[in-house]
């Protein structure tokens, strides 16, 4: 049986950093400290948690500006505000999520022009008031580096070791955003990240796709014929697969955390026999000559990478947005046809399906009447759509899918990255 630790409070969590910060802080790297028990199932793990996560999600659309202090859609007489401190566990979120522009207020909102939203700018500002703090796996120079700057470009960058303690430092405060690769157009998902969106309690608030160039690093001096060895992110060292081949390069492939931290390795460790896959900027970073430029099996390589935060954000229509779920079914063998009929009856477009073996991991599930019950699953289905929660079709549509499975969770509805893109050009 498994049991649910508490979460831990902002309190507890505040004093944690006060002790940790300054050890933290700057360049140092983030390490997992302390382990903890993973929670199962967060915010929104049951029923209760999910309809008043809607009900959130729905009624506050800044879009219509009307004041929702009438019943909300899950039928009860709370405003808005009320139910995202409900949801979220303290009132400071309704501070927070207030601090979202909107428009333009204040006496000379008018003269100005409409500004065009950002992704950042749908994003809470962080509380204590400084730089965004954003932590990413992998160490500076690491594409997912890149990815926290381009999803928040003045952000402080903040580099952890593994995934989990990117979590983790969001969760302490330590950081304000985590910024996570979770698929990549030649590698696929990245399960590791999926498993541990479950795990946590974070939401997503954005995503940024970034075009990933990868190139052959080694020590100045260093010729290709010298090499034995190739190190890399295992993703990196999929994506670049058949270019090695092509290189005459018959090495041993090796699996390390990151491509930068692979780079530092070479440089640190001055390995003659040994060339690293990772970005023009970790070359720079670490010293390294670039020996091959490009090496990435198909040049339209991309990675898309999810902006995670302690609090969602309030989803709009004006621009467009998508939404990821998660969801689990324990009987039946057309369920899974039924949900993905709720979102093709609505012409909502799936962007992403991804299942996930959950077998022997049981899962507190709490009814209505908030009992608690252990289930097995034996897959979780993970759905992106395109649609905002603010969106009375998607609503529907999840109104519809909860009546067909036996959990549901929105990961999060946050705007698509838009940005136009050309395979040619270098995104780090
Ligand atoms: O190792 C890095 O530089 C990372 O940021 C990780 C990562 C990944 O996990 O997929 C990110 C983008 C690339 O697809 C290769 C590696």
């Amino acid at each position: 049986m498994t049991t649910l630790t508490q979460p831990l409070s902002n309190t507890l969590s505040l004093n944690y950093l006060l002790k940790q910060r300054s050890k933290w802080a700057g360049p140092n790297r983030v390490k997992c400290v302390y382990a903890f028990e993973p929670t199962s199932f967060g915010i929104g793990s049951n029923r209760v948690d999910w309809q008043s996560s809607c009900a959130i999600l729905s009624s506050k659309v800044f879009s219509e500006e009307k004041s929702s202090s009438s019943s909300n859609s899950a039928g009860n007489n709370n405003s808005a505000a009320d139910n995202i401190a409900a949801v979220n566990g303290h009132k400071t979120a309704v501070t927070d999520l207030n601090l979202v522009p909107i428009n333009g207020s204040g006496d000379n909102a008018k003269s100005l022009p409409p500004k065009p939203l950002t992704i950042s700018d749908l994003s809470p500002a962080p509380m204590h008031g400084s730089q965004l703090r954003v932590a990413y796996q992998g160490v500076p120079g690491a594409y997912s580096e890149a990815a926290a700057g381009k999803a928040y470009p003045k952000c402080e960058a903040i580099p952890c070791d593994q995934f989990e303690v990117a979590f983790q430092a969001v969760e302490l405060w330590i950081a304000d955003r985590a910024v996570l690769p979770v698929e990549n157009s030649l590698g696929g998902s990245i399960h590791r990240n999926y498993d541990l969106l479950l795990r946590h309690r974070l939401h997503i608030v954005g995503e940024v796709q970034l075009p990933v160039h990868h190139c052959l690093l080694a020590l100045p001096g260093v010729r290709k014929e010298y090499l034995s060895r190739v190190i890399s992110h295992p993703q990196a060292l999929a994506q670049c697969e058949h270019t090695l081949t092509k290189l005459g390069l018959n090495v041993v492939r090796e699996a390390v955390d990151d491509t930068a931290g692979a780079a530092e390795f070479v440089a640190v460790n001055c390995l003659r026999d040994t060339a690293a896959i990772a970005s023009a900027r970790a070359a720079e970073l670490y010293g390294l000559q670039v020996l091959a430029d490009g090496i990435q099996d198909d040049p339209s390589n991309v990675t898309r990478f999810v902006m995670l935060a302690r609090e969602p954000i309030i989803p709009r229509t004006d621009r467009p947005f998508k939404t990821s779920i998660v969801f689990a079914h324990d009987k039946g063998t057309s369920v899974l046809f039924k949900v993905l009929s709720a979102f093709a009856f609505r012409n909502i477009s799936l962007t992403k399906i991804e299942s996930r073996p959950h077998r022997n991991r049981p899962i507190r599930l709490v009814d209505d009447a908030n009992v608690g019950t252990a289930k097995h699953f034996e897959y979780l289905f993970y759905v992106d759509f395109e649609a905002s929660m603010a969106d009375v079709r998607a609503q529907n549509a999840l109104a519809e899918v909860q009546e067909f499975t036996s959990f549901l969770r929105v990961l999060g509805s946050y705007p698509m990255d838009m940005t136009p893109w050309t395979p040619s050009s270098r995104g780090n």
